[in-house]
Parts: structure tokens; C-alpha cells; sequence
């Protein structure tokens, strides 16, 4: 039986940059992937695929350049299914290469097969040759989870899908109803809108991704409804079924004809409203695997949506073996997965010298169509806290770097302290938002001030004069200039 210094299930973000960072200690790590492919939800169902399909679709239907080239303009008249697939698969390839090459470069062994624990240090992985044992002085769970699936819901891959489904469609429908208004609803929501979809989502509160500052969630909401988007707020999902629909020959949204499918999706919602279309795509949060990962060998306990409690070194109530990434619930990101498993396996072999990283500056990125990003609080928070802020704002129209990418209607809200001039929040929806964060991040993350903004001179034209603009505008609030 193989003993390792370490062993990584799963090889998403967390589990990838824990085996690297064991390995860069000089142990000796193994790294275990069930499925036949490296990189997990992060590369072939989630965050890489996901924003594959965005770019494609942007830049297919040049969605981007119509404020400047005119609203009749489409660099490809009719979108396929095959061209969008093509560009994610190019991605997706380019990435399991990445990370198949790394843990090679970097003497990771990368085992193929289910594991699962039948001791406190020895796990046993189902792989097509059958079942080898293996042991370990230190585990890392880097699981990830899954969409949900609630047993009432007909799930059938074709019409009423996951994201993880989504992604293999043969076809572009029509419409589509998205029911769950978080990160993945809203996001499938604008890329399948943007491409002349016509979607119906469905969220059960009164907003679309509840935790953005309001008036940034505001004009998304705004934007979603000029691309067309239905939005039911405050509405839920009562059932889910397939229903007959009438044949009809009708015209697409690139000006083909289509025929019409013979069977339709139909969500009631529970205020009555009977909601139909030929894709429904159910985005209301995901669930924890580790009910299939023999933790009771070690007396490991996990909540009731199968996922694991750790303290702040990431360890479970076992201290040699660890968790990080989703398994481990929010934030439950790419970003932070990877550096939550890198962290964990330093603990793990007492490179206590990682110094703690501040979690309230976790910047959040939602790949909409605009993008949309933040790092700080929000102005409700500030509010409810009691702390004195000023809102800077600037407008992407009066961006000369924004007039060339074509956006006119983004925004930056730089949130400052009254007093200290400190900067406490930074929200941004329009082009590269996701991007422009960072600079609000550093700043704020050296304790700097609005002042910085003024006193340093950015490149131009570029997207970063609007920290310049936006702290200009609050100071000249709070100087009443
Ligand atoms: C549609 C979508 C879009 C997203 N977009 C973004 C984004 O833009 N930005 C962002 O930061 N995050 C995004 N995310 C979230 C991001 O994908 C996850 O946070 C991240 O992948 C979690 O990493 P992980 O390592 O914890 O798990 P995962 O990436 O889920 O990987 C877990 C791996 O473990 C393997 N595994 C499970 N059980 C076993 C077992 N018993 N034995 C062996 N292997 C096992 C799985 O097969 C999988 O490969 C998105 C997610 C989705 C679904
Ligand atoms: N850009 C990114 O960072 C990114 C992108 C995609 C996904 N993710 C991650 O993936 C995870 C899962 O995302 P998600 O969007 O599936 O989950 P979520 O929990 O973020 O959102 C689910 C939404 O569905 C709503 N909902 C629940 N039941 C409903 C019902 N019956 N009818 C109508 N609405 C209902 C909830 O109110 C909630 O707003 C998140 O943790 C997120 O961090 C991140």
C-alpha cells in the first residue's frame, strides 16, 4: 500500500493548489479525481465554461460594439450551438493541460478514481483497474459539491436542466425560464438573453442577487429588463413538468425558421401564474458530496447539505484531515477555494508563517452582461453599522476609455468614510468591473484614502481615471464644492 506525506480528493481549485503547495514543501502528495477529467466544477461545468460561453457569445453577436457600430450590428448573422461549444472546448482543453502539466512538473500523482475513506489515515479509490488502498499522514476533502436537485423536479438533461446540462444543449432554444436568481441564474440569464433568448427568471425574493449594494442591483435589474429579460421577483417555483405544445413552423431571432418542439416545460409558480418554455434551467444553490465519501471511518460529521464544518486553519473536527473550497460552504468561489486549499495544507505541515488574510476584503465578481463587481460593504451595511460615508460616483459615459470599449451606461461607486476619508466599499457594473476592483481592493486593503486617487496620476485613457472621478466627486460631496 502507497503511503503519501499527503492526499488531495478532488482536483478543482482547492484540491489543485493544496497538492501544489504540499508539493513545493518537498512531500511527497498524491491528488484524487473521480471524474475522467482534471479541474473540477471550476473548469468543466462552472466558473471556466461559464465565462467561455460569455465571451463567445459577446463576441459572436458583437453585443459589445453595438453602441458604437449600431444596433443592427452581428459579426455572425446565425450563432450555433457548435460555435459556442467549439470556443469553450478550446478553453477547457487548454486548461486540463495546464493542470495536468503542473502537477507533472511539480512530481504530483495524480490517482483516477472515487476515494473514500475506510480509515482515519487510509482511503481506498474505486479506479478502472479496481480498488487500490492507499495511506496518509494528512488529507485534504476538496470535494467541491453539486447542483441541486430536489427529488420533485424532472430533471431530463434536455429541456428542464442544471447548469452542469446546460452546457451540453444540441440546440439554441427559444425561451428559456431560469427559476433561482443568484450568481448562476443571473449570469446564464444575460448570456443566454444576449443571445436572443427570450428568458423568463424566476427568483423567490424581492431582487436578483440579494447580497449587491442596492442601487448596483438596481440597474442590473434595470439592464436585465431592457435585454428583454421577464423578471418574476418575489415569485416561487411551486412545480416543474413537460407538457404538450403545438407544432408550428416560426421564426427565430436570427431570421431562420425553426420548428417549434412538440413538448414544452411548465412551471406554476404558487401565485397562480403558469410560466411555459422550451428550456428550464433550475439555479437555486448546490449540495455538498461528502455523504459518498466514507467519513464516518474517521468520524467526520457534515450538515444536512452534506458539507463540512472547519476551524479557522481548516481543519474538521479530526485535526489531520482538512477541508477547503466548496465543500466547506461560503463563500464557495473559485478564488477563494484555491487559496483556502493552499492555506490548509501549510497548517497542515506547520508553515504557520501564512499570515491570516482579511476575508472582508474578498472581492466578488459576477460575469453578467454588464459585469458587475464589489469589494467592501455596501451602503446599506455602513448604515446599519452606523459608520459616516459619502458616495463618489462615477459614470462610465463620462469615461473616455469607457466611450472606446462602447460603454456608456457603467458605474462606480467608491463608498468613503466621512471623517477619515478612508475607503470603505467599491461597486462597479459596466466593462472590466471585475477587473477595475482590484485597484479599490489594494487600495483599501493598505488603508489608503480618497486622497490616493487625487494625488496619483493613472494612465489615459483607461477605465482606473474612474477612481480618480469617483473620489473627486465624494470629496467635493463632503467639501461642498
Ligand atoms: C456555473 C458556475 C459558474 C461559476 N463561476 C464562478 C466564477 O466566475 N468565479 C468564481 O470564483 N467561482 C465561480 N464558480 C464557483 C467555482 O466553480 C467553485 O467555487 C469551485 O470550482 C470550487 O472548487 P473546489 O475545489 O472546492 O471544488 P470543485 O471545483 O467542485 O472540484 C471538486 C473535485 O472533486 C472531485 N471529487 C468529488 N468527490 C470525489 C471523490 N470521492 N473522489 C475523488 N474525487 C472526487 C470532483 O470530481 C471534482 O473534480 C462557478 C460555479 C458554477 C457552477
Ligand atoms: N461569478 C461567480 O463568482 C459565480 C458564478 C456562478 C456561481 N457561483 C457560485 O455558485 C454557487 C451556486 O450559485 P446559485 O446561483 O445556484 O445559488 P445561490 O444560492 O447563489 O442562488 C440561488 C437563488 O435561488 C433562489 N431560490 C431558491 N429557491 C427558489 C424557488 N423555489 N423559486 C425561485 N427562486 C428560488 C434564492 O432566493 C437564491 O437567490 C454560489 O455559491 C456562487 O458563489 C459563483
Amino acid at each position: 500500500m502507497k503511503h503519501y506525506d499527503v492526499i488531495c480528493i478532488g482536483t478543482g481549485p482547492a484540491g489543485q493548489k493544496g497538492a501544489i503547495q504540499a508539493a513545493k514543501l518537498g512531500r511527497t502528495v498524491a491528488v484524487i479525481e473521480k471524474n475522467p477529467v482534471v479541474g473540477g466544477a471550476q473548469v468543466n461545468t462552472g466558473t471556466i465554461p461559464s465565462k467561455a460561453l460569455r465571451e463567445a457569445v459577446i463576441t459572436l453577436t458583437g453585443a459589445d460594439k453595438r453602441n458604437m457600430l449600431g444596433s443592427s450590428y452581428r459579426p455572425k448573422k446565425d450563432v450555433t450551438i457548435a460555435d459556442l461549444v467549439g470556443f469553450s472546448q478550446q478553453i477547457i482543453r487548454h486548461e486540463w493541460e495546464l493542470i495536468g502539466s503542473q502537477f507533472e512538473r511539480n512530481h504530483v500523482d495524480l490517482i483516477w478514481g472515487k476515494a473514500k475513506f475506510v480509515g482515519p489515515n487510509e482511503i481506498v479509490v474505486a479506479g478502472k483497474d479496481g480498488p487500490e488502498h492507499y495511506t496518509a499522514d494528512k488529507f485534504l476533502v476538496s470535494v467541491g459539491t453539486r447542483p441541486a436537485r430536489p427529488e420533485h423536479i424532472p430533471f431530463n438533461e434536455q429541456t428542464i436542466v442544471t447548469s452542469d446540462e446546460l452546457l451540453h444543449l444540441d440546440h439554441i432554444p427559444r425561451t428559456m425560464i431560469v427559476v433561482g436568481g443568484g450568481v448562476i441564474g443571473s449570469e446564464y440569464a444575460c448570456i443566454m438573453a444576449t443571445l436572443g433568448v427570450r428568458v423568463t427568471l424566476v427568483e423567490g425574493r424581492h431582487q436578483v442577487l440579494g447580497f449587491l449594494d442596492q442601487e448596483i442591483a438596481g440597474a442590473f435589474q434595470y439592464f436585465m429588463r431592457q435585454k428583454g429579460i421577464t423578471l418574476r421577483l418575489g415569485e416561487k417555483v411551486e412545480s416543474i413538468n413537460e407538457v404538450d405544445a403545438e407544432n408550428a413552423e416560426v421564426g427565430n431571432s436570427f431570421g431562420g425558421r425553426d420548428r417549434r418542439p412538440d413538448r414544452l416545460v411548465e412551471a406554476k409558480l404558487e401565485s397562480g401564474k403558469k410560466l411555459r418554455a422550451e428550456v428550464l434551467l433550475y439555479s437555486v444553490g448546490r449540495q455538498g458530496v461528502c455523504g459518498e465519501l466514507g467519513l464516518d471511518a474517521v468520524g467526520i460529521e457534515f450538515d444536512d447539505r452534506e458539507r463540512l464544518n472547519v476551524n479557522e486553519s481548516y481543519q474538521t473536527n479530526v485535526p489531520h484531515v482538512y477541508a477547503a473550497g466548496d465543500v466547506i460552504g461560503f463563500p464557495a468561489l473559485a478564488s477563494t477555494s484555491m487559496e483556502q486549499g493552499r492555506r490548509a495544507i501549510c497548517h497542515a505541515l506547520g508553515v504557520c508563517d501564512v499570515r491570516n488574510y482579511n476575508t472582508e476584503l474578498f472581492p466578488y465578481g459576477i460575469y453578467a452582461v454588464p459585469e458587475i463587481s464589489m469589494v467592501g460593504k455596501t451602503e446599506e451595511q455602513l448604515t446599519d453599522e452606523g459608520i459616516p460615508y459619502e458616495t463618489g460616483i462615477a459614470h462610465y459615459r463620462e469615461i473616455a476609455r469607457a466611450k472606446l470599449l462602447g460603454d456608456e451606461l457603467g458605474m462606480m461607486k467608491m463608498l468613503i468614510h466621512q471623517e477619515t476619508h478612508h475607503i470603505l466599499g467599491v461597486h462597479i457594473i459596466g466593462a472590466e468591473a471585475t477587473e477595475l476592483v482590484h485597484i479599490g481592493q489594494a487600495v483599501m486593503a493598505l488603508g489608503g484614502t480618497a486622497e490616493f486617487f487625487i494625488d496619483n496620476v493613472f494612465n489615459f485613457p483607461t477605465l482606473a481615471e474612474c477612481y480618480k472621478v469617483a473620489a473627486y466627486n465624494g470629496l467635493n460631496k463632503l467639501n461642498h464644492v
